[in-house]
């Protein structure tokens, strides 16, 4: 399950930000490449602690789709990535292992509005071929870890996103979409009928699938 949410940030807010970010001093995209990877990369980033990144962190967490499509146990390596034109990231994995911290989801999260800059698409590769995102501003992709994935040369412009990892309380793919459909037919239930008998019956099927599979 690949999610594209949309507008978790408001485009008054990344305007702020999007100075504030200017202002920043990069560190070259190298410091946080593993030996092959850094084969292929060439972007800047700003790392945690940082407010700017603390801010946009926290509207992530409290975000009730993120919530519930990510489980979340922990977030590692929360940071600013910026590719002026000119750069790229090549095709890569992402380590599973961050710190410790087992790696099951990706996000992006774009701060700069899609025709602000050219190019910069993330292409996402499994075994039905690929597809891209030039993400709006404030839309996060949320995509399990496990596929090769790129990002395009920027060829005018710069785009900036907020990108980070997720170790969740589930670790297999399936069982979250699973989750996650469940949770999402039991609010639609409840939004249109209220608590109902099958509200009740959807609710106990979550909460003890939850419970069956969460770990910590
Ligand atoms: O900038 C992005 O959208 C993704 C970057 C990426 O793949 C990474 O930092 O590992
Ligand atoms: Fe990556």
């Amino acid at each position: 399950m690949i999610l594209h949410i949309q507008q978790v940030i408001d485009a008054g807010t990344l305007s702020v930000i999007r100075d504030k970010l200017q202002q920043q001093v990069f560190a070259n995209g190298l410091e946080t490449a593993g030996w092959a990877a850094e084969k292929v990369k060439q972007n800047q980033q700003l790392r945690a602690p940082h407010p700017i990144i603390e801010l946009l962190q926290q509207r992530l967490m409290a975000h009730p789709l993120v919530k519930a499509a990510a489980q979340p146990a922990q977030w590692v390596n929360v940071m600013v990535n910026r590719y002026d034109t000119g750069q790229h990231y090549g095709t890569h994995m992402d380590d599973a292992l961050m710190g410790g911290v087992r790696t099951d989801l990706s996000f992006t999260l774009g701060l700069s509005a899609a025709d602000s800059y050219q190019g910069g698409a993330l292409v996402i590769e499994d075994s039905s071929g690929e597809r891209s995102w030039r993400l709006e501003q404030g839309d996060v992709l949320l995509y399990p870890t496990q596929f090769l994935h790129r990002v395009e040369a920027v060829t005018e412009g710069t785009r900036f996103a907020l990108v980070g990892w997720i170790e969740s309380m589930l670790r297999e793919p399936q069982q979250r979409e699973m989750c996650f459909d469940l949770h999402q037919a039991m609010q639609a239930e409840f939004q249109q009928h209220g608590k109902t008998a099958q509200y009740d019956l959807l609710s106990k099927t979550y909460q003890n699938l939850l419970r069956r599979w969460a770990k910590r």
